[in-house]
């Protein structure tokens, strides 16, 4: 041993390169990787059976030979057996304490075997490094012990596995065990916070409004934009000037002003942005969807509603945010009586004191002894509602074939047609009397409703895994949607619900009979700061690479919290891995609220950060060559559901418009479309029968095709090409139809079509050829 070191100490000191012998340096192992620039980070995907083993995570990163490694062990000890080499080397693998080492240095028992196997591999197949040829050969000679290894192992191992140098740093960045000291303006104040609990219907959010209407300033947080929206009228019209900001929209009190002051009727309302000459002056007061919370704010009084969503997979993490970040004098946190004790909890980490006033049902609340039946049996004031859109289209569509009008909302329509269809719905003098929709409606709204009839108990939901399966809806789901029905104020003063299967009607009983499920956790969320840390550590890893990671190391005090479901944000994350992009920038685009089932939507987004990733801004008219604006119609169903792609995309623009502002000039102008796409959507929905009525033909012209209307792809578009009458034959219909070929695509293949027909000079054919 004494002999080899010699030897190395001489060559170190004879200049030859300083990184062969990293262990000399009192830093070890950890610069060579930087010199070198040999480490990279590959990641896989876990799979979900991988999440018990947070480091079945990491798979080695291949380490390449160094160059300058070439014979100069062999120079100065001679040539060494591969026999031999593999004795010594698996004799050292077989040491307990090796094992103790290696546990000691973060190689677990499965690490520890695959960086074994790297390090054998990469000793049989290369040529060795002068320090670990000789002490090797010092081994073999009886001059050094088989554990002298270990430095040289742990050396490869490094630069296989490069999360074992910052392990702890890694763990300590995601230790979410204290989330209420990531705020501390809100820690400085001591907040009086006020929890009002109580069913549906009770004047829970009247009475936090109150208090807000009265304060200096103060913010809403809801979980709708539908509800938000409720909230900034509500406000103004009581002459407390108040902004409505959503993830896509800032708008103004002032606004609602001057639309006020113009005699304008509630559905003009939604549209105020045609104005833009007006000062934009932020009111004190705020309505806002609660991801859009501002924590820089101090307000005198704050909102939080429909606190239980705190325990939603996928959302809560907003709520957690809001209630620990949030300066306020006073919170105000409405909801149900489920999550009492975990919001006590909650305050006593933050030192907080927690008032409880309980709310009683102001209206009383009926479940009918038969079921529906049949919509022959649809009365005035129903509300169906549906969990797809479907049977939100057949069962429209049915009503009005019986001769009544319906209002339809559903969660993808545009927020003006949905308060179109609202007003319309609520309106006495109106003759719409009778709504479908689907649980777009479920939380904390006002509708006249006087009975509300689920069509099916049963709706897709994202289980622990971010899988999606069907199940029966919560009790607090059946409770919330129920309560809908006999609104306090409403010209309804009593409430009903029932089924429309009889066979379902027992199972609501039940549902509705018991008390909303408790809620025992709130959702946390990496934060954009903590992933820009972990990607200073593993430089090489992707984003959504980081993400499982960050969600693998993470330490979470589970008696409180857990980790949100990120499949959203690793689907964005992947898709687009391959643009380059700052690591902040593509962090925001990964937070885009993107329905990740509509390919129009994703790859429209995948073309915005394209251009963003060029630095070329995304004009109004790079977006109107995108989604082929302007845009007519819709003739079928169909094209509605494009159209509603298309104002997605729309929503999209505007929502990064307020994250990346000089790349996205555009907003008033896109503003403006989003107006008039709104206003085509409307009309679509106020004519939906005949659009079911279309779409219907269309069926009857493809008798193989998928009768389920909304598992259609939608076409790019849209079907109005189809009833041009310029195409030709029946298959180039239908492969349009069916989304297999998009009309732009149809038409240039008929352009070429009748080009090649045409018979050419032969001189320019070879010229085009040769081009
Ligand atoms: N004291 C009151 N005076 C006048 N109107 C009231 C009063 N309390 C409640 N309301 C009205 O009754 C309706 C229901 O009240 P609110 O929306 O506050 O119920 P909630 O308990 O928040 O219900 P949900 O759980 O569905 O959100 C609202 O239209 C509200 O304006
Ligand atoms: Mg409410």
């Amino acid at each position: 041993m004494y002999k080899g070191f010699t030897k190395i100490l001489a060559l170190y000191r004879c200049n030859k390169i300083q990184n062969v012998y990293p262990f000399l340096t009192s830093n070890v192992i950890c610069t060579h990787r930087d010199k070198l620039g040999r480490l990279g980070y590959i990641f896989v995907r876990t799979k979900k059976h991988d999440r018990g083993h947070p480091l079945a995570l990491f798979v080695p990163v291949p380490v390449k030979p160094n160059p300058d490694d070439i014979n100069i062990g062999e120079e100065f000890t001679g040539r060494l057996k591969k026999q031999d080499l593999l004795k010594i080397l698996n004799k050292f693998y077989q040491k307990p304490e090796v094992r103790g080492l290696a546990a000691e240095n973060g190689l677990d028992d499965q690490l520890l075997h695959q960086a074994f196997l790297s390090f054998r591999r990469h000793c049989l197949e290369h040529d060795l490094p002068p320090d670990l040829h000789i002490t090797i050969s010092d081994i073999l000679q009886g001059a050094g012990h088989v554990d002298d290894l270990f430095p040289y192992f742990l050396r490869h191992a490094r630069q296989a596995f490069p999360h074992l140098d910052c392990l702890e740093d890694l763990k300590q960045i995601s230790d979410l065990r204290t989330p209420a000291n990531w705020y501390p303006e809100a820690r400085s104040k001591t907040r009086k916070i006020i929890f009002h609990a109580g069913p549906t219907n009770s004047g829970k959010t009247y009475h936090a409004m109150e208090r807000f209407l009265e304060a200096k300033s103060g913010v809403y947080c809801g979980p709708l934009k539908l509800l938000a929206t409720e909230i900034y009228h509500k406000a103004n019209k009581r002459g407390t000037p108040c902004d409505l900001i959503t993830g896509e929209e800032r708008r103004h009190a002032s606004l609602y002003n001057v639309l006020l002051n113009e005699q304008v009727t509630e559905t003009q309302e939604t549209e105020p942005f045609i104005s833009n000459e007006i000062e934009m002056t932020p009111s004190n007061h705020v309505a806002c969807t609660v991801e859009m919370t501002s924590l820089n704010h101090a307000y005198e009084v704050a909102i939080i509603d429909e606190i239980q969503m705190i325990g939603d997979r996928g959302r809560g993490w907003a709520w957690t945010r809001a209630i620990l970040g949030l300066q306020a004098e006073e919170l105000h946190l409405c909801g149900e009586a489920g999550s009492i004790e975990l919001i006590e909890e909650i305050c006593n980490t933050t030192g907080e004191e927690l008032e409880v006033r309980t709310y009683k049902r102001l209206t009383e609340l009926k479940v009918e002894h038969s079921a529906l039946g049949s919509l022959d049996n649809v009365k005035e004031g129903d509300c169906i509602v549906c969990f797809n859109k479907n049977d939100i289209y057949s069962v429209s569509r049915a009503i009005e074939q019986r001769g009544r009008e319906v209002a339809v909302i559903y969660g993808s329509l545009p927020p003006g047609t949905k308060l179109a269809q609202a007003n319309k719905f609520n309106d006495p003098n109106s003759a719409c009397k009778v709504m479908v929709a689907t649980d777009a409606i479920g939380l904390g709204i006002n509708l006249s409703i006087r009975r509300i009839i689920f069509y099916s108990l049963v709706k897709p939901v994202v289980n622990e895994d971010g899988d999606k399966e069907m199940d029966v809806i919560s009790i607090s789901q059946a409770l919330q949607i129920a309560g809908r029905a006999g609104r306090y104020g409403s010209a309804w003063e009593t409430g009903y619900v029932t089924t429309y299967k009889p066979e379902d009607l027992a199972t609501l009983k039940q549902l509705l009979s018991k008390p909303p499920d408790k809620v025992t956790q709130a959702g946390l969320h990496p934060t954009a700061e903590q992933l820009e840390l972990y990607a200073y550590h593993l430089p090489h890893a992707t984003l959504s690479s980081l993400m499982d990671i960050f969600v693998h190391l993470c330490t979470v005090d589970d008696s409180l919290y857990f980790m949100c479901n990120t499949e959203g944000f690793k689907f964005l994350a992947e898709m687009i891995q391959h643009v380059q992009l700052p690591l902040r920038a593509r962090y925001v685009f990964c937070c885009a609220p993107i329905n990740n089932k509509l390919p129009f939507v994703c790859a429209t987004f995948l073309k915005m950060v394209r251009q963003y990733s060029r630095n070329e801004p995304l004009t109004k008219n790079w977006l109107c060559n995108c989604v082929d604006w302007p845009l007519p119609s819709p003739k079928t169903i169909m094209d509605l559901v494009h159209l509603e792609s298309v104002f997605d995309v729309l929503e999209l623009y505007l929502w990064l418009s307020y994250r990346f502002a000089d790349m996205f000039p555009d907003v008033k102008l896109v503003r403006d479309m989003e107006t008039e796409l709104d206003a085509i959507i409307q009309q679509g929905i106020f004519q939906i029968t005949r659009l079911l009525r279309n779409s219907e033909q269309v069926f009857r012209d493809q008798p193989d095709e998928d009768t389920n209307i909304a598992s259609r792809r939608p076409l790019r578009g849209g079907s109005h090409y189809r009833h041009k009458g310029d195409d030709k034959g029946k298959l180039s219909e239908m492969l349009v139809a069916r989304g297999l070929i998009t009309p732009q695509m149809l038409k240039k293949l008929q352009q070429e079509l009748t080009v090649d027909k045409k018979p050419e000079p032969k001189s320019r054919n070879n010229r085009n050829r040769r081009k």
